[in-house]
């Protein structure tokens, strides 16, 4: 079902005391402020964390993520977490296709094709991020791009299926730049990616799925960016690490 979403991508930040702590106060805020009802937090952490952290939320708005899972079940793959166990700490959800992931840990399409199966065998929502660099979008490549992106990643998936997955857009260029896509840049992008979905899976369907942005957003474009029809919501990196300010980009999707 198509909801409104902010989603907080921790990546390599936080010690563990440091990151309960971060999700003890999202919780709060969520449970004791005003400002965040009707929006779905999700809190993307570490995967040290999740356990604590899953046990810790009281909310039933907020759910907790990986960042990551293994291609495969389970076996000799040292160092890897699968999907399985990811769901065995009491996290809902994946966050896969990372563009950080794709560039320095080599992660193609088949790979996260793989992950998405190993996610959705273990009843894990999953956060599915595309995403062009900058020489794409400057040769005017970016919708060819993030169209084969989500039909490699992704359109193997039946309907059913299908309807786990939320889908974030993250321009590259704009990812930890300060550069943020313009509201019209992501409404544009998003409006395509519906048209995309709905081309594959109907109408119905893609009305259903949620769309995040992603790259530099914050409390003070959070507005801008959530006032789009197609932009449900955001996956945000530096501006999750703070309370104060992750609850501000809530407040502000909760406005629209
Ligand atoms: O990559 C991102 C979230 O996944 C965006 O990161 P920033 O919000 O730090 O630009």
């Amino acid at each position: 079902m198509r909801k409104k979403i902010v989603a907080g991508n921790w990546k390599m930040n936080k010690t563990f005391a440091e990151g309960v702590e971060l999700a003890r106060e999202v919780n709060d805020y969520v449970r004791y402020k005003e400002g965040a009802e009707g929006v779905l937090v999700v809190l993307g952490t570490p995967f040290i964390h999740l356990a604590k952290v899953a046990h810790n939320i009281t909310e039933p708005s907020i759910m907790v993520s990986s960042q990551n899972c293994a291609t495969e079940k389970s076996g000799a793959y040292t160092g890897e977490v699968s999907a399985e166990m990811v769901a065995s700490t009491g996290a809902k959800c994946v966050i896969l296709g990372h563009s950080e992931r794709r560039s320095y840990y080599g992660e193609t399409s088949p790979v996260l094709v793989k992950k998405v199966a190993q996610a959705l065998d273990s009843k894990l929502e999953i956060i599915f991020c595309v995403g062009e660099v900058l020489e794409e979008r400057e040769a005017g490549k970016h919708f060819e791009v993030v169209k084969q992106q989500l039909v490699d990643g992704l359109f193997n998936l039946t309907p059913e299926q299908f309807a786990h997955v939320i889908i974030a857009y993250e321009p590259v260029w704009a990812i930890g730049t300060g550069k943020t896509a313009t509201p019209d840049q992501a409404q544009e992008m998003h409006a395509f990616i519906r048209s995309v979905v709905a081309e594959k899976y109907g109408q119905t369907v893609a009305d259903d799925t949620s769309i995040l942005y992603g790259g530099s957003c914050n409390a003070g474009n959070a507005d801008a960016i959530f006032s789009n029809p197609d932009v449900d919501g955001g996956l945000i990196g530096g501006a999750s690490l703070k309370a104060a300010d992750f609850f501000e980009i809530i407040k502000a999707r909760a406005r629209h």
